[in-house]
């Protein structure tokens, strides 16, 4: 349904209804449960054994859900909460104890789907409930769909103050193309302005969902959390799998400990598992010997043993990073099943190249990268080579975000610093020529790398990216936001109103329109308040030109960049200008020229001068020279030669913000 117009899915969604499969359950039976025990077992109490027999729960006591919401709608809030109710953890001071990574931390956002599996006593019986605390973040939608994917029902949040934001719409339709049951739960009704009427219309409208079915909660304060519990367990269907069958094992994640090697988290299909056991990998046909079975609660907890229904994780002699897919199916030693279909591979939205701080890092670097990818694996990997950077990698990203998040990552997890390209969107052309067909394999082209663009003179069509995207805002800001779409390339496609105040609007963007800057523009522009997502459509024919930058004659390869012929000259000009603000004057004059086609479009001069950074050290007192010096050589460390210039090692990430 992916493509459809919003309207579409919507009469969709009716007529389903009307057809009464709205909360038929999935058949999926799988469940993505994640830890990243080395980087935060400090932040959770953690239990040696569990405190349960996992013997106790039959599938019918088995429920797989996951938390939904648009950004900052309190998922990780409510998780702490279901944590504290199930005495998972110690009531107290928790704060988004399945934000693990340090990252998560820092940033306050989700970026990993986590899991924890929590035991809850409903009317006299013991239910094992395994739930997934999801991200936000539009970057990071391949994580949710893969959570959705394993498990049969979902809690949709929605914020009492905010109402419904573009990635709540974007998440209920994940959820519900995926067949799953939708708990829908408006969150923060303590709050002083909280509107939950107004946004349980909202609900109602967009989804067409019964306001009866809607929980109101506050997360923060522990109210409601009871009734959702209840809802799990009442509405979702528990999974349908069969104890007795041969064993059958799907890896829906993995990841690298750099003390245990290499992490499975397994969703048990079919039969059981346990330590000690010999199972062999559907895919690569190598086998391994169990060596700890367990289940989250909320770390890692050994169990010796898993049963068709339940997740957990496993560990085995498996070292190498590439052993591990996740998408792969396990079996026992010569008792070969089917294998399970597994992931559909995420596609890139934006592509930037990594290279080592210093070429003799790169196989510390290759080594991070790798043993990150295993755990994330939207990232698409590629080797790549830069006349002034050496030897690095071209990455595929699923946003600009998730760029960052990664490369924050490769430093905090890794101990790896590397240098990140401009990033760029992959355009599409069309060549001609028997020569040039036959030199680059066919005769249309994904260009993943600007500089590598075929001449002009061969390529008879040009086409872009493009994405459908949403915005959601108080219709007051509704005319800045369209000039803002406008101005960037997009195309409004409808406009409704939500509510008696808010709009949402469905635009068609280019990719590379939206990539850099356009989001907070357009927070900017409506003081915080109006949401924006956007999805793939595909290709589009364009009208586009190469830009080419030197300095002092020489080609940087890495601020190659392909844009639309209307955007060309102001582009060229605000990039020589950062170029201009970014590299610090050297002994010489840097003429920053940037042209198409040879034809020089923009230019700058940065005029010479020599830092002598002892200049203020009168008198002979060497030792605070030396430490002068000493720190203006650890400086030069952050700099790279181009010809004979020197750029920060940001630089290329910089010039592209407005
Ligand atoms: N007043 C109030 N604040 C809440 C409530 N639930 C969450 N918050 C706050 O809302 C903010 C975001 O909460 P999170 O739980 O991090 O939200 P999230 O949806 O997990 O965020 P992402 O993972 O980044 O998408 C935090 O400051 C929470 O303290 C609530 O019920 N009432």
């Amino acid at each position: 349904m992916t493509g459809l117009h919003f309207w579409q899915r919507l009469l969709l969604l009716r007529w389903h209804r009307q057809l009464k499969l709205f909360t038929k359950a999935s058949s999926i039976n799988c469940l993505v449960q994640k830890s990243y025990l080395s980087t935060s077992v400090s932040l959770l109490q953690q239990h040696q054994q569990l405190p349960f027999d996992l013997n106790d729960f039959p599938v019918e006591r088995i429920r797989n859900f996951s938390i939904i919401a648009h950004v900052d709608h309190g998922k990780s809030t409510l998780a702490d909460r279901l944590l504290e109710i199930t005495g998972t953890i110690p009531k107290g001071d928790n704060n988004q104890v399945l934000d693990r990574l340090p990252v998560e931390r820092e940033r306050g956002i989700t970026v990993k789907a986590q899991t924890a599996s929590l035991i809850y006593k409903y009317k006299d019986q013991e239910y094992l409930l395994n739930l997934i605390d999801t991200p936000g973040h539009v970057d990071f939608h391949y994580e949710v769909s893969r959570s959705l994917a394993a498990c049969h029902g979902v809690i949709l949040l929605v914020d009492a103050n905010q109402g419904v934001q573009a990635q709540t719409v974007a998440n209920f339709y994940l959820a519900f193309e995926a067949e799953l049951t939708i708990i829908p739960v408006i969150n923060k009704i303590d709050l002083k302005n909280a509107q939950p009427d107004v946004v349980a219309d909202q609900i109602h409208n967009l989804f067409d969902i019964d306001k009866k079915d809607i929980l109101k909660i506050s997360a923060k304060q522990g109210i409601g959390i009871e009734e959702v519990l209840a809802a799990v367990i009442e509405r979702i269907p528990c999974p349908k799998h069969d104890r007795k069958k041969p064993l059958k094992a799907f890896v829906f994640d993995s990841w690298y400990d750099r003390y245990k090697g290499v992490v499975a988290h397994l969703a048990i299909y079919d039969g059981f598992m346990k330590t000690g056991d010999r199972i062999t990998c559907a895919s690569n046909g190598k086998t391994y010997e169990l060596i700890e079975v367990g289940v989250m609660y909320p770390t890692q907890v050994p169990s010796g043993f898993l049963y068709a229904g339940q997740v957990g994780y496993a560990m085995m002699n498996m070292r190498n990073t590439n052993e591990a897919k996740i998408g792969d199916t396990f079996y026992h030693e010569n008792i070969p099943v089917e294998a399970l279909p597994g992931f559909k591979d995420a596609t890139p939205m934006v592509f930037a190249g990594m290279f080592p701080s210093e070429q003799s890092e790169f196989p510390q670097m290759r080594s991070a990268i790798e043993k990150l990818t295993l755990n994330d694996r939207s990232v698409q990997i590629k080797i790549d080579n830069s006349p002034a950077l050496g030897q690095g990698y071209r990455l595929g990203f699923l946003g600009l975000l998730h760029m960052d998040v990664f490369n924050q990552r490769l430093q905090q997890e890794f101990d790896a610093s590397v240098i990140v390209t401009a990033p760029n969107v992959a355009f599409k052309v069309k060549i001609i020529g028997e020569k040039n067909i036959k030199h680059y394999g066919s005769n249309e082209i994904t260009v993943l790398n600007p500089c590598l663009m075929p001449i002009p003179e061969i390529i008879t069509e040009y086409r872009e990216p493009m994405v459908d995207a949403t915005v959601i805002t108080p219709a007051s800001y509704m005319a800045s936001i369209t000039q803002l779409c406008l101005d960037h390339r997009g195309r409004i496609k409808d406009q409704s109103y939500i509510d008696d105040t808010r709009v949402l609007i469905q635009v068609k963007f280019p990719l590379a329109e939206i990539l850099v800057d356009f989001f907070d523009e357009l927070k900017s522009l409506s003081s915080g308040y109006a949401s924006f997502d956007y999805q793939d459509a595909g290709y589009e024919i364009s009208d586009l030109v190469k830009l080419d930058f030197t300095l002092n004659g020489r080609e940087v390869e890495e601020l190659t960049m392909i844009c639309h012929v209307s955007r060309a000259r102001e582009t060229a000009r605000r990039v020589c200008e950062k170029l201009k603000n970014t590299i610090p004057r050297q002994q010489f004059v840097i003429t920053v020229q940037g042209k198409v086609n040879q034809k020089v479009i923009a230019r700058e001069d940065i005029k010479a001068y020599r830092k002598d950074v002892t200049a203020k050290c009168y008198g002979g007192d060497i030792t605070r020279k030396m430490k002068l010096l000493k720190n203006q050589a650890e400086g030069k460390k952050k700099l790279r030669l181009i010809g004979n210039v020197e750029i920060p090692k940001d630089a290329f990430i910089k010039i592209l913000k407005r």
